[in-house]
């Protein structure tokens, strides 16, 4: 049965692994630089203008969000990162939130990292996919903004992000726009095979 994305719940934010879900329910866990647009993939992906935040001050909280979807399935928001203007203290928390959060078996069934389609892949990114990789999940990358792009511009810039992150051919590349709701079927059925819902 096809999850439906429109019963959607905020179960709770963890800012300590302690309060991580550890139930069975798999769980796609979504991961961005700051102000990637996260909020407004995972709001498109769940047919809401604001449930999750939109547009906050960037990378202000280090805490991982969970949504439970039709009561199946945990969406993960973990916090945003490189946002230049946090306090090597918050930094450090986020290290240590996602070194916990990365390091515990089982926790991840899928990653779905999300990339800017207008730019090279940071090195943030690189290592935020490297880290999805050694937990041993499947790992969809979106790249959000793509109605910011000209035409010409698409195909070149999705390059850029497989050569960047090294994709390999059983990698999946969403191009995406929250904004427009380009690709968002796409998503979603990547999801689906790959947790084999
Ligand atoms: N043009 C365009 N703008 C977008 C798109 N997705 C998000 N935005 C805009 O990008 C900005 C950041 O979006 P958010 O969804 O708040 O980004 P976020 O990654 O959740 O940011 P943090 O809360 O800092 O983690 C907002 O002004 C959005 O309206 C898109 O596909 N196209």
């Amino acid at each position: 049965m096809t999850i439906n994305y429109n019963k959607a719940e905020f179960i709770r934010s963890a800012v300590r692994p302690e309060a991580f879900i550890r139930d069975g329910r798999p769980q796609v866990t979504f991961a961005g630089r700051s102000n990637v647009g996260k909020s407004s993939v995972i709001n498109r992906l769940l047919n809401r203008k604001n449930f999750a935040r939109v547009g906050a001050t960037p990378g202000k909280t280090t805490q991982v969000n969970y949504f439970l979807i039709d009561n199946r399935v945990y969406l993960t928001d973990l916090p945003g990162y490189g946002y230049a203007k946090v306090s090597k203290e918050e930094r450090d928390r986020w290290g240590r939130l996602m070194e916990s959060y990365f390091q515990e078996p089982g926790l991840i069934s899928l990653g779905v990292l999300i990339v800017d389609a207008r730019h090279k892949p940071t090195a943030d990114d690189v290592t935020m996919f490297q880290w999805f990789r050694g937990t041993g999940c499947p790992v969809v990358v979106v790249a959000n903004k793509l109605d910011k792009l000209k035409k010409s511009e698409i195909e070149p810039n999705l390059q850029l992000i497989r050569d960047t992150l090294e994709l390999e051919e059983q990698d999946c590349l969403v191009p995406f726009s929250a904004e427009k709701g380009t690709g968002k079927n796409e998503l979603l059925s990547a999801i689906s095979q790959r947790l084999g819902v």
